[in-house]
């Protein structure tokens, strides 16, 4: 009872709201995840980098995405976070992931489009949706200079090239974001969004979410923008409530006294990203 996430980032791109697609790093992140989701009756995308698949294993996460959504009321994807060869795609899609993430995106234009062509030919053939990146989402950099952004930053006639000539379901877009911690203000190239959503009336993602100011994800949303990325934020708010447990109670050695209350933080954190996206009540 997965969905292809093409479905859920359909109706979202119609509607004009976005899903959130928040990483699952363990149970507590999952079960604190899609019951926020359930309790806000809100369309979700699960999913996992690389990274989190080899922590949990991904027989894990497939056995508890399947007990965590088996009386699901609200739709919900698989979705592998930035796939970084055609074989992890298919070893997902073998496992039963519902989407899949190829990030080409450090690649040449032509070897993008390339890997991206083979896994859309794949994925589509068993009903799976593909999700790519053009131009360059860094890890956390702050003021990139005005020529860097033209380097790094997704070209609106590039991506329309893309598209045609990929078949991709989504597209993650680079106007500013960066994942983790950032250390100044991110700018977002909200003009750079507004042409390349003129050009291209699909749905759009946003990656590295976490430390934007809440207006300006709103702003995103309102210009486009139908998937957002959420993985730090929920790091830190597992992590922080955890340390203020132990501040109180540093003796203590029940991982259910520490991971629960973290869990709780994460459902609270989810709930307010949900409404910041607009996808309450969308499922
Ligand atoms: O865009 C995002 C979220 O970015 P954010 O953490 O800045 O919100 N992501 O794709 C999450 C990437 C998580 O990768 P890893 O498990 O290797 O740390
Ligand atoms: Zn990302």
């Amino acid at each position: 009872n997965l969905v292809p996430m093409a479905e859920i980032l359909k109706k979202a791109n119609k509607e004009g709201y976005a899903v959130g697609g928040f990483n699952i790093n363990n149970l507590e992140f999952l079960q604190g995840i899609i019951e926020a989701a359930e309790e806000m009756n809100s369309p979700l995308i699960l999913q996992t980098s690389e990274g989190a698949i080899k922590y949990i294993g991904i027989d894990y996460v497939i056995g508890m995405v399947e007990a965590a959504t088996k009386n699901t009321t609200i739709p919900v994807a698989l979705h592998l976070d930035h796939g970084s060869s055609f074989e992890v795609v298919m070893k997902c899609i073998r496992h039963g992931y519902s989407s899949v993430m190829i990030d080409g995106s450090h690649y040449p234009f032509e070897e993008n489009v390339r890997l991206v062509k083979k896994v859309v030919e794949a994925a589509h053939s068993v009903g799976v949706s593909v999700e790519a990146e053009l131009g360059k989402i860094g890890g956390t950099e702050d003021n990139v200079s005005v020529d860097e952004k033209d380097a790094t930053y997704t070209d609106p006639d590039e991506a329309v090239e893309f598209v045609e000539r990929t078949g991709v379901d989504a597209l993650a877009i680079a106007i500013g974001t960066a994942h983790g911690v950032y250390k100044g203000k991110p700018e977002l190239d909200f003009d750079r969004l507004t042409d390349i959503k003129s050009k291209l009336d699909m749905p759009l993602v946003l990656h590295g979410a976490s430390g934007v100011p809440t207006e300006d994800v709103e702003k995103a949303v309102k210009l486009g923008i139908n998937k957002v990325n959420v993985n730090t934020d929920f790091q830190q708010a597992f992590t922080e409530r955890i340390k203020e447990i132990f501040d109180e109670k540093p003796d203590l050695y029940d991982p259910r006294k520490y991971c629960g209350p973290g869990r709780d933080a994460i459902k609270a954190k989810v709930k307010e990203k949900i409404k910041m996206l607009g996808s309450q009540n969308k499922a």
